[in-house]
């Protein structure tokens, strides 16, 4: 599903200095793969995850997607494979300020043009799913705690039931008991056949997954 040759992220801060945050990456996640990707902070999870999901591009090697090399893709084709594979969920800043959270969870899809009559059941019913209750839906996202706001953001990257899921730190200020439900709601997705790849800080969290990913210092450790 999603292979790194060789991979090099280079960060340029100035024309004389970059960052070299990714260093030589290899590895590759198969359809129905659970994987965590944990290391230390500025290690380069979120920087893995960013080229993995066709956010951002590497410096050198290849990253191949469902079989496609992606360092020949123009950005457009860059973002329809991306929107046709991928859901995302974000730390920070996945729902749209000032919009319902109904809306909120068929955005995406309605300004790709999508009729909202064929999307507002199987939006209701992910709302439901995350634990969203019907009175809810017409609230704002600024009226939501961060683990309501969170879930909904899984909601929202569920909508179009995409084939991978990525996540960066997806329980991180959350209760003990809404981690626990949303690791729980990723294990029932990974049963269901989507490919989860979510960075952690949180040790036990990444051991729910089917596999891990250690990075430090830019370099993987052990696939
Ligand atoms: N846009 C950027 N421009 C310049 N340097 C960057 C940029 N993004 C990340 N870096 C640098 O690349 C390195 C890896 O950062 P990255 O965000 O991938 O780490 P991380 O493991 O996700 O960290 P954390 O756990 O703290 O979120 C760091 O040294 C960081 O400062």
């Amino acid at each position: 599903m999603i292979m790194f040759e060789d991979v090099n992220k280079e960060y340029f801060l100035t024309r004389r200095k970059s960052i070299l945050a990714l260093k030589n990456i290899n590895f590759s996640i198969n359809k129905g793969d659970f994987v965590s990707i944990v290391g230390p902070s500025g290690s380069g999870k979120s920087t893995l995850l960013a080229l993995a999901s066709l956010l951002d591009k590497q410096t050198s090697g290849e990253i191949w997607i469902d079989g496609t090399k992606t360092s020949q893709l123009k950005d457009s084709e860059r973002t329809n494979l991306r929107f046709k594979l991928f859901g995302m969920i974000f730390q920070f800043a996945s729902l749209t300020p000032g919009v319902p959270l109904l809306e909120n969870v068929m955005l995406p899809l309605l300004l790709r043009g999508e009729k909202r009559q064929h999307l507002e059941a199987r939006a209701l019913s992910l709302l439901q799913t995350v634990g969203i209750k019907e009175d809810y839906t017409s609230h704002l996202p600024y009226q939501l705690s961060g683990g309501e706001q969170r879930r909904v953001a899984v909601a929202r990257a569920l909508l179009k039931r995409p084939e991978v899921l990525f996540a960066d730190e997806p329980t991180s200020a959350l209760d003990a008991v809404t981690a626990k439900e949303i690791t729980n709601l990723f294990q029932r997705l990974n049963q269901q056949g989507t490919t989860i790849i979510m960075v952690t800080h949180d040790r036990q969290l990444a051991k729910e997954g089917t596999s891990l990913l250690e990075i430090k210092d830019g370099e993987l450790l052990k696939t």
